[in-house]
């Protein structure tokens, strides 16, 4: 399977840019945490890697194929996919529904089902009836249903108890253990971390730590650093 590799990555918003040089590899069945200050740029890399957001310089690739200048949907179908901030639903459907619009098989929603029994006992439920975490899960779970071989997240514990959030990491991992590539951005550094076998650290828009999350846990001051830039 294809790795997706970022190099030189530079954006531009607004007076300059908030992303500078960044170099990345995702590869499959690992998990690579990006942490970072409020402001750092975390989401704006995540845009740029999707598509959401043009690049000023450096390039994507996916194997051998240039998606720089790929549309979204055009990325979407060689298996990228991008969890964006804020969980969106489509609330009057229920979770079946939500599920059926990215599987492209009955079999595959039922595999994802068995990931997530909550939502199958609710799984004719319109989505708006259930909680946040819940909502969250049809999230995730729509987004595995389409089976995506490289998955961007971006803050899945925005809004959630942290007892919610930590529920819903075993499944990422499970999921990468299928083969995905996963880059997840997350506000609970030392949960994101625990999960990920890789790690990047932006602070102000560069990468100031770049390896095995293993060494950051190791080393409190590491990390510390890594945050001041
Ligand atoms: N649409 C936009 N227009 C102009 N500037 C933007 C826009 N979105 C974000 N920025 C700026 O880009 C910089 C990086 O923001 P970004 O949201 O990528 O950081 P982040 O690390 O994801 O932050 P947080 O952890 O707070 O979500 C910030 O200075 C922010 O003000």
């Amino acid at each position: 399977m294809n790795a997706l590799r970022v190099t030189g990555l530079t954006v531009t918003r607004g007076a300059g840019p908030v992303i500078s040089d960044v170099d990345l590899n995702l590869e499959p069945g690992r998990i690579t945490a990006l942490v970072g200050p409020n402001g750092a740029g975390k989401t704006s890399l995540l845009e740029a890697v999707s598509g959401v957001v043009p690049v000023a310089a450096g390039s994507v690739h996916i194997g051998s194929t240039d998606i720089t200048k790929h549309s979204r949907v055009a990325r979407s179908r060689l298996g990228l996919a991008h969890i964006e901030q804020g969980r969106a639903v489509f609330a009057g459907l229920t979770v079946l529904e939500n599920l059926r619009l990215t599987a492209r098989t009955r079999d595959r929603v039922d595999e994802v089902l068995e990931l997530f029994p909550e939502l199958d006992k609710r799984r004719d439920s319109p989505t708006a009836l259930l909680s946040g975490g819940e909502q969250q899960m049809v999230v995730l779970a729509r987004a595995f249903a389409a089976r995506p071989s490289f998955l961007l997240i971006d803050e899945m514990s925005l809004g959630l108890a942290p007892v919610v959030f930590t529920r819903l990491l075993p499944v990422v991992t499970r999921f990468a253990e299928d083969g995905a590539a996963i880059l997840l951005v997350e506000q609970f550094t030392q949960l994101a971390l625990g999960v990920a076998q890789d790690a990047l650290v932006v602070s102000s828009g560069r990468v100031t730590f770049s390896g095995e999350s293993r060494a950051l846990l190791d080393s409190p001051e590491k990390l510390h650093s890594a945050y001041l830039g």
